[in-house]
């Protein structure tokens, strides 16, 4: 029988859930709960890709190291390279759980963490428009007050407080897309680009160097779904189900979506967040339009009901 894969893309806000969960051992509680429904998964015949989100843990890593730079002088650690610390933290802390899930079921199956690197492009305008919000929420007077004395730019992300953003360049080429592959193939629970990959570009030699960005993890888990043309691109974040005209009195919680409904309603600007929802969506259009056959969002605790068409929010070609 064909194996079934599923690229999981879990948000970097369903491993931080609030300010008062953002110790490490918060986020290694959290990523083993997240562990036991890719298990599941597994289980239930999936050979499962994770990826994972990095925004708050990417703003966290940051910031301690602008703190660094100042209160003791020591020098100042690259956006790319928090980028690949984030891979290293959350890929470890999802990495072990799973293990010691697959353990405990008596299930024989590795798990490999790929540190890896996404290519953008230079002149992506993207460079000049920071939008991908990073690090913990803050008031509004906070969030100002940063803006005005770090130089931070600063917006209200999704209703739920003021975060910092960075600049997000669309991802284009996976670096270790044949390691990756590789991975898959010999049936290793594979897990990779972390915070969308570590952005990189190519130089005029062709050689890979590292830019100031943070790519949007949904984007980077799409394009890999695309390349490795998997059966299901599966979206776990904070909510059980998408929802058209989301926070208003008009709020519609949806079972399910055609492709041309999601194009509609993210045409329409007004249900999908930007920087939040509107990103998924997008993702799972791009990877619809390029072949895929199905793609679904849900939370990690619905991701097995999901699964069983009884939760989550589920878009097809039609
Ligand atoms: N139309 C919508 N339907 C459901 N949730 C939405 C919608 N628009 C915005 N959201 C918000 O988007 C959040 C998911 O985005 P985010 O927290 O950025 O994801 P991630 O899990 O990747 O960190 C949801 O928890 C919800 O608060
Ligand atoms: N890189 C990224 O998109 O992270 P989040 O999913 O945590 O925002």
């Amino acid at each position: 029988m064909a194996k079934k894969v599923a690229v999981v893309a879990i948000g970097g806000n369903s491993l931080i859930k609030d300010k008062a969960h953002q110790s490490c051992e918060d986020q290694y509680l959290a990523a083993k709960e997240t562990a036991k429904h890719i298990v599941d998964m597994i289980e239930a015949g999936w050979e499962v890709v994770v990826g994972h989100g990095n925004g708050p843990q990417v703003g966290f890593i940051l910031q301690k190291a602008e703190l660094a730079e100042k209160e003791v002088n020591l020098a100042m650690a690259s956006l790319d390279v928090c980028g690949a610390q984030s891979q290293g933290q959350i890929g470890y802390m999802l990495a072990q759980n799973l293990q010691n899930e697959l353990k405990r079921r008596k299930i024989e199956k590795s798990v490999a963490c790929v540190l890896e690197q996404t290519i953008v492009d230079k002149d992506d305008p993207a460079f000049k428009k920071p939008t991908k919000p990073i690090g913990g929420f803050m008031g509004e007077s906070e969030a100002k007050a940063k803006a005005e004395a770090e130089g931070w730019t600063v917006v209200e992300d999704a209703g739920r407080g003021w975060r910092r953003v960075v600049a997000s360049p669309l991802p284009k080429e996976i670096v270790e897309l044949e390691a990756i592959r590789s991975l898959i193939e010999a049936g290793v629970v594979t897990i990779s680009i972390g915070g969308g990959g570590i952005p990189v570009i190519r130089d005029d030699n062709g050689d890979l160097e590292g830019v100031a960005a943070v790519i949007d993890k949904d984007f980077g888990n799409s394009l890999l779904a695309r390349e490795i043309k998997a059966d299901l691109l599966l979206i776990s974040t904070a909510v059980e189900k998408v929802a058209i005209n989301y926070g208003t009195a008009e709020e519609k919680w949806l079972d399910r979506m055609t492709l041309a409904e999601a194009k509609a309603y993210l045409a329409e600007g007004k249900h999908f967040k930007s920087g939040s929802m509107a990103p998924k969506i997008q993702a799972c259009i791009w990877f619809l339009e390029a072949g895929g056959k199905q793609a679904l969002i849900t939370n990690p605790e619905n991701i097995g009901r999901a699964l069983k068409g009884e939760s989550g929010t589920l878009i097809t070609c039609n």
